[in-house]
């Protein structure tokens, strides 16, 4: 199995990782190295030798020479402590729902990757390398998304990663279905048993949620751009009043993001320029209040990055070591509270965006608010305008998928339950959360590319009345590419094919929006 042709582009090491590396390597697009400076290894190599020194000595070890979780009060003679990490993957190999997809697989072996090159989790350099090489490899375990409650980490789903390891379990490699021992042979690695501390090192912290939440952060900042670029589109398209976004009325209530997303507004639509005739001396609140309903969402982004930055760069396995003082640490560390407030909030800001760009497409479709556009933005002509419904289902399909957001932004951390015997009596759902947040995100792009493929045919329409002064560049960019790649509506047409491919496009981060 040859490996991706890119260049090594980062280090798995010291040095911290952004969110946009882990979405990086998720896309492979771009490679990553494991550091091998001796510092780095010999840091890492004095964690597993002090442990190994400690079992020597029969030291206790939680989780080494222990049950787990509740059961840490049962002592693990020395003799069998090397069977505890399989049984640790095997009992947990019991998780359901659907398989995580290549991307989200991908980013949770970076982000385990990441906590562990921390040096205090008590692993082999071997077995960073054992995982690094899934990653360049492309060797995808087959991972269950349901069954973690997010605190004792990503228990059940990372088993399917130490297993892998191990050369347990199958793997998904180039679309293909094989087992984890041929997937690493065919990679020329052999299948690394795990020593005694090595499988709760990598099963008992927060990357799943952590990788997802990632990529649901890289989502919604581009989401956050094409609905400000959707807005200004549909403000044109409803000839309303860009004197909303002015300069001076953003100084006097200064939230940066939000004085952002007026910004763009503005440069949008070259307000200085020629103004439409003014239907209305202000607009309805889904065209004025856009800065401030997208500026919660741009003013969160940096905190919410904060929070999934910190978690993604730190260790959160139990128990930590302190190789250098000779301690063994007990604590808590694999309690995700912070991503699972941080995916809570985004679903809720990202629903949020579906309802304002559903509230704008209502507008345009509905002839008492459209200032003259036809009814259902349908093109045909005069003669033919009794047959066709135009976007009439496709404002029905945004009002569905709409409500189907809001109804995900129930928060899922405020649902902790008290589980395993009542060890874990207070845990994150932070998992769950985080698979919400990507639920909201899904549904929302697809109210973003209905808007948007709505937005262009209120343009077209303004074009063919002779209505259409000329467009700002970056709104004459935007319209151009659409123009290219789908035909107006003017005949009824089926959109669903056309709704598919927007979509891709906009996964793909198609359209160039605003330079930050
Ligand atoms: N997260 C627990 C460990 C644990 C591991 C596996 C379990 O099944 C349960 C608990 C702790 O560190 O305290």
């Amino acid at each position: 199995m040859p490996p991706a042709k890119t260049e090594p582009g980062l280090t798995f090491g010291t040095a911290a990782l952004r969110i946009e590396d882990i979405v990086a390597l998720a896309r492979r697009s771009t490679r990553s190295q494991l550091d091998n400076a001796a510092d780095f290894v010999e840091n890492i190599r004095a964690g597993a030798r002090f442990l190994e020194n400690l079992l020597a000595r029969e030291g206790v070890i939680y989780g080494v020479t222990t049950g787990y979780g509740d059961s840490c009060v049962v002592a693990i003679p020395p003799a069998v402590v090397d069977e505890l990490p399989r049984h640790l993957y095997t009992f947990h190999g019991c998780g359901l729902g659907q398989l995580l997809d290549d991307e989200a697989t991908r980013a949770v072996l970076a982000v385990r990757l990441q906590s562990l090159c921390q040096g205090v989790s008590g692993v082999r350099y071997e077995l960073l390398e054992q995982l690094h090489a899934l990653l360049e490899h492309d060797v995808l375990p087959l991972i269950p998304e349901e069954g973690s409650v997010g605190a004792s980490g990503d228990l059940t789903p990372l088993s399917y990663v130490a297993a892998a390891l191990a050369g347990e379990r199958d793997v998904r490699h180039q679309g293909e279905r094989l087992s984890a021992a041929d997937a690493l042979r065919a990679c020329g690695r052999a299948p690394l048993p795990l020593k005694p501390k090595e499988g709760l090192a990598l099963m008992n912290g927060t990357a799943v949620m952590t990788a997802l939440a990632c990529l649901a952060f890289d989502r919604a900042n581009y989401l956050l751009q094409l609905a400000t670029r959707i807005t200004a589109m549909n403000v044109v398209a409803l000839q309303g009043n860009p004197q909303h976004f002015d300069e001076r009325l953003f100084a006097a209530k200064p939230h940066p993001g939000q004085t952002q997303v007026a910004a763009w507004l503005r440069a949008d639509l070259a307000i200085e320029g020629p103004q439409a005739p003014l239907h209305r001396l202000q607009d309805r609140y889904s065209l004025r209040c856009a800065p401030h309903v997208l500026g919660v969402l741009a003013d969160s982004l940096p905190f919410l990055r904060q929070l999934i930055e910190t978690e993604l760069n730190s260790a959160n396995d139990n128990p930590l070591i302190d190789p250098h003082a000779e301690r063994v640490l007990h604590g808590g560390h694999f309690y995700g509270g912070h991503i699972a407030f941080a995916m809570d909030s985004l679903k809720n800001l990202i629903a949020n965006v579906a309802d304002l760009l559903d509230r704008q497409l209502a507008l345009l479709v509905d002839t008492r608010y459209n200032h003259g556009l036809p009814s259902n933005l349908s093109g045909a002509p005069h003669e033919r305008a009794m047959l066709n419904h135009g976007f009439k289902a496709v404002q029905i399909g945004a009002s569905a998928w709409t409500a189907e957001a809001l109804k995900h932004t129930m928060p899922a951390s405020v649902f902790s339950r008290s589980t395993e015997c009542h060890n874990q009596d207070k845990v994150s759902m932070g998992t769950i959360a985080a698979r919400d947040a990507l639920r909201v995100l899904s549904l929302t792009e697809q109210v973003a590319v209905a808007t948007l493929l709505a937005a262009r045919q209120g343009l077209w329409l303004r074009e063919q009345a002779g209505e259409l002064g000329e467009l700002p560049a970056p709104l004459a960019e935007t319209y151009a590419s659409l123009n290219h790649d789908y035909p107006p509506v003017i005949e009824d047409r089926a959109l669903e094919a056309e709704l598919r491919q927007l979509l891709s496009q906009l996964r793909a981060q198609h359209w160039r929006l605003y330079a930050r």
